[in-house]
């Protein structure tokens, strides 16, 4: 399967620089960015191409890798469906717009194509799936991030964004996709703090779910990436763990 990426930042270099060529049958092929060095120098790392013109790569890949923001999903998504083109997203927070969601969702069973929304940078998606549609009363996201990640210069804790994720992705396009990943797994508008912290190096998500299956709680304290400290390692290591699955015979999990 030949992958193309948009987006050659801090999720691109660890996939690309993690999977070896053809493994497991991912062969990680052609590179974008609207900066085409780092397009150059992620594709020359691994032995891809870099293209200038986004179009340019849609006819020779099997699917398009995500990995840029969420105005890019806007721009390149009705492009890489309308071919029929299957779709990883990182930038999920995209899709909390119901209307756009809606037209993807029609536009990728019309021309037989799939979106994949990855895990990220959370654990517990699996079971907050299963209890969706069976009593769940309660759902909610606690965030955690150190000033570097939020990009907030503050000598003390403090609370920036206390509301719904709709709003939160809004706010924070670049922090907290994973509101938006909860989300449209359970099919609700979660509720989400979004809290800056001194004392913490860890990008923090904690999960609460409630309801008639009895609770759940996930704690997830993520590395940060190097490239990019508002983006956990975790979420690099979930899209690697998909694209393999796409090969797979025995899918474990969900
Ligand atoms: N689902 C999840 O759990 C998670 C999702 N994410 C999201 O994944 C995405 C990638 O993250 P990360 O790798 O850390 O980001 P980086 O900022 O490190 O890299 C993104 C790259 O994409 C480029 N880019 C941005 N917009 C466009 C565009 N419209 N067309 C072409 N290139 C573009 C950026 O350029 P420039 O820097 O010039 O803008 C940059 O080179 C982000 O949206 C991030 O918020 C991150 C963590 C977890
Ligand atoms: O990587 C993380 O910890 C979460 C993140 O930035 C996002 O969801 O956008």
């Amino acid at each position: 399967m030949k992958v193309g990426i948009i987006g050659c930042g801090a999720i691109a270099n660890i996939i690309t620089t993690s999977m070896v060529p053809e493994d497991n049958g991912i062969n990680i092929a052609y590179f974008f960015d609207k900066d085409i060095e780092r397009a150059e120098n992620l594709a020359s790392l691994a032995g891809g191409i870099a293209v200038l013109d986004f179009d340019d790569m849609l006819d020779k890949v099997d699917l398009i890798l995500e990995c840029a923001a969420p105005v890019s999903v806007r721009e390149y998504a009705p492009r890489v469906l309308e071919k029929g083109l299957d779709m990883v997203v990182m930038s999920i927070g995209a899709f909390m717009d119901m209307d756009f969601y809606r037209e993807m969702e029609a536009l990728a069973k019309k021309h037989n194509a799939k979106i994949h929304l990855p895990s990220g940078a959370i654990v517990g998606l699996d079971g907050i799936k299963a209890v969706a549609k069976f009593g769940l009363k309660e759902v909610n996201l606690v965030t955690r991030k150190s000033p570097k990640s939020l990009g907030k210069e503050i000598d003390s804790e403090e609370v920036l964004f206390d509301g719904k994720a709709s709003d939160a992705v809004k706010v924070f396009p670049l922090n907290i996709n994973v509101a938006a990943t909860i989300s449209i797994a359970c099919q609700r508008d979660i509720d989400v703090k979004i809290i800056v912290d001194p004392n913490v190096d860890r990008n923090v998500h904690e999960i609460t779910a409630k309801g008639d299956f009895g609770e759940f709680k996930t704690t997830t304290m993520n590395y940060p990436c190097a490239a990019n400290p508002k983006t956990s390692m975790l979420a690099a290591l979930s899209a690697i763990r998909l694209l393999k699955s796409f090969n797979e015979t025995i899918c474990v999990g969900m």
